[in-house]
């Protein structure tokens, strides 16, 4: 079996990537960046640190790489099983064309065996959202064809990686937690399901995907924003700050009681979840900074993101929202001279004031109460 993988990152070496080269797969990386891509095809394996209370590091062998912005990736698409992302939810559009060049050729080339495509993003169901840029790409000639050979399978995917430690001069290395969970919704897939130790088939994916994405990440993203306004440089740090943690905790579990009204958990088993999350954002051994987790705010205001989506929740089943207002209010403070994102959000925030802004940016109404909530607790906090 072969995969072509696009985005040689955190994640990407440090997560799926190693699964699937674990699991003898002839295994391709895409990406943009020189030095890493230089790197890989020089030694064709890379050292993974898997940090707990028994580190090890792993060696993921017998993997090359190819510039995602080449016509390689075209030939690679045509003849390859799997096709898996892990670049970041704005890059999905940008490697659609490619894609899409590459399953016209495949066509061409009366390639039949089935393909399964796996965009392992935060994001709800984007591997469905890839399949919208790769129908927009393609020839309308394919699409027939594109239904019935190319699997594009929505997952969820959670093991916290941040960027190497500084001072690391090897830019392959990678540093991750013990914890992993990669789930695929099962139902996609074209031809028979692929047997990958790590990766779990399931045939519910909404709730696995909606259950990490708005408790791990909407906790995450939280922290980072009231760990940055605290003046904490990492996670760690900041959810060990108490008055945080309660938010933070408050938060998910705000979430939580939608989570658990919309698909049925367990309240005891979900209070564990949160639990063991908050032990993992502890965790002594992994160096994440509250700027990486707060990265493109104006993606984690959006409507459909961790913060908005689970607020609009308990909207829908009137439910308490008070934690997840400060979370949000937190959100629209968040700095950083490296992301764009926060300078369009600050631009915006002189621009038009907190009110205007929030509802552009989140879809929420401009007189509803939550907005006015939020702006209250944003002055507060200012
Ligand atoms: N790091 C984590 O803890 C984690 C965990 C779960 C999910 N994720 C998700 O995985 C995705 C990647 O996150 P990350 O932390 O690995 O980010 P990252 O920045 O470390 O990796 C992204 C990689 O994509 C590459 N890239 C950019 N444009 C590209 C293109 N056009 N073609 C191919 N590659 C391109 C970048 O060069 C980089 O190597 C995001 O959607 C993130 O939400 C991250
Ligand atoms: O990758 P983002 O920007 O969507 O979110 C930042 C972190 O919360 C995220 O990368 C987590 O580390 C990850 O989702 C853990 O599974």
């Amino acid at each position: 079996m072969k995969a072509l993988h696009f985005g040689a990152g955190n994640i990407g070496r440090g997560f799926i990537g190693k699964l699937l080269a674990d699991a003898g797969i002839e295994l391709v990386f895409a990406d943009v960046n020189q030095t890493v891509l230089d790197a890989l095809n020089a030694r064709h394996e890379y050292p993974v640190h898997v940090v707990g209370e028994q580190a090890k590091v792993e060696i993921v062998k017998g993997v090359s790489a190819v510039n995602s912005t080449s016509d390689e990736i075209i030939t690679l698409v045509s003849e390859v099983d799997l096709v898996t992302t892990a670049v970041g939810p704005q890059i999905l559009e940008r490697i659609a064309g490619s894609v899409a060049k590459g399953l016209a050729k495949r066509s061409d080339n009366g390639n039949s065996r089935p393909l399964n495509i796996i965009a392992c993003e935060n994001m709800v169901r984007g591997t469905s959202q890839l399949k919208q840029h790769v129908l927009k790409a393609l020839p309308e000639q394919y699409h027939a064809w594109l239904e019935q050979h190319v699997g594009f399978v929505d997952s969820a995917v959670d093991r916290i990686v941040p960027p190497s430690e500084a001072g690391s001069t090897d830019p392959l290395e990678v540093t991750v937690e013990t914890f992993s969970e990669w789930i695929v919704d099962k139902t996609q897939f074209k031809g028979d399901l692929p047997t990958i130790p790590g990766m779990e088939l399931t045939d519910n994916l909404m709730a696995f995907v909606e259950r990490k994405l708005f408790t791990l990440n909407t906790g995450h993203a939280i922290t980072a924003y009231l760990g940055q306004l605290a003046g904490h440089q990492t996670i760690r740090d900041a959810i060990l700050d108490e008055k945080i943690r309660a938010v933070v905790k408050g938060a998910m579990e705000e979430s939580g009681a939608v989570l658990i009204q919309r698909y049925g958990f367990d309240a005891e088993k979900h209070a564990a979840y949160i639990q063991k999350i908050l032990g993992r954002f502890e965790n002594p051994y992994l160096k994440d900074d509250v700027e990486r987790v707060g990265r493109q705010p104006l993606r984690k205001l959006s409507a459909g993101d961790r913060l908005i989506k689970p607020t609009l929740g308990t909207l829908e089943y009137g439910l308490p929202h008070a934690s997840l207002v400060q979370g949000i209010a937190a959100a629209m403070h968040y700095r950083s001279d490296q992301d764009p994102q926060a300078q369009e959000l600050a631009a915006l925030l002189a621009e038009k004031g907190p009110q205007a802004t929030l509802a552009e940016i989140s879809g929420l109404a401009a007189d509803s109460e939550v907005v006015a909530s939020v702006v209250s607790a944003w002055h507060a906090m200012a």
